[in-house]
């Protein structure tokens, strides 16, 4: 088992409300990972405290930094980002594809995975060098946009794309900073049923092609089953359960907290 991600009592009080309650999770870089929980479990809140957007009010997050990026790892290769930048916690290699304002709708496909590649390199404008990595960048461009089946759409604009494509744009722009994490925000969301299943078979592909792990949050239940390899489980900011997903549908504690959303609605 290789840890990508790791809480210790990661915590999260908004005043009087604990959203996020003292979670320890460690996940596995072989392993899709799906966060769920009913609403209002602290999901969110506990992405936000993940990409840096929150401070969390105790507890500590460490990640394997992508390669190139893991001079500061201690000795489990684990980089401490508790309380760092999102940019900076980004440049470490966690990247969150957000739903849509990520991407630059005026811009084409393969120019929003450019701009995406710019900025992890921090490239700047070598007159002398320009021409050599402007051609570097573009074949780097095209990998990413070959790899999350892009292709038919570089060139249009994103204004014009169907909503199942900007969610894999989203992805590509995630990828292009060749990450050790993407936490992606249900990426399935607004989808009818062949988006969803090609958004499924498009994220167990990339998970097996890249060295990227994937972490989720997503309501369909059908696609944490399907797309899942571990999922946990949040209640009211606690960490209630986690496993297979077999176990966790099974998990008594699981179908209690389900149970009681569905009353309230
Ligand atoms: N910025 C904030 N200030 C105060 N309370 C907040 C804030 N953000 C979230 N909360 C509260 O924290 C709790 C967890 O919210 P969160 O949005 O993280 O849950 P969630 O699991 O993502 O829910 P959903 O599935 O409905 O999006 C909720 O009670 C929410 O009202």
């Amino acid at each position: 088992m290789t840890t990508v991600l790791q809480t210790e009592s990661l915590t999260k009080a908004f005043g009087r409300l604990v959203a996020v309650d003292d979670v320890d999770v460690a996940i596995d870089s072989s392993e899709i990972t799906s966060i769920i929980g009913p609403n209002g479990a602290g999901k969110t809140t506990f992405y936000n405290l993940l990409s840096g957007q929150y401070t969390p009010t105790e507890g500590e997050i460490r990640l394997r930094a992508r390669d190139g990026e893991d001079g500061e790892g201690d000795e489990d290769g684990l980089v401490t980002i508790t309380g760092r930048e999102p940019h900076e916690i980004s440049r470490l290699g966690l990247s969150r594809g957000y739903q849509i304002n990520n991407v630059f709708e005026g811009l084409s496909v393969i120019d929003n995975v450019r701009i995406a590649r710019i900025s992890r390199d921090k490239r700047t404008l070598d007159l002398f060098s320009r021409a050599t990595k402007d051609q570097a960048l573009t074949d780097e461009a095209w990998d990413v946009i070959e790899l999350t089946r892009l292709e038919d759409v570089a060139e249009s604009k994103c204004a014009n794309l169907s909503h199942g494509d900007v969610r894999k744009v989203e992805i590509a722009i995630a990828l292009a900073t060749d990450p050790s994490v993407v936490l992606l925000d249900e990426p399935t969301a607004g989808m009818n049923a062949s988006e969803t299943r090609k958004m499924v078979d498009l994220v167990r592909r990339l998970d097996r092609e890249t060295d990227t792990t994937f972490v989720l949050t997503e309501h369909d239940m059908e696609v944490v089953v399907g797309i899942s390899d571990r999922i946990l489980v949040l209640d009211n900011g606690s960490l209630i359960a986690q496993g297979t997903p077999e176990d966790v549908m099974a998990d008594e504690r699981v179908k209690e907290a389900y149970l009681g959303e569905g009353e309230e609605q």
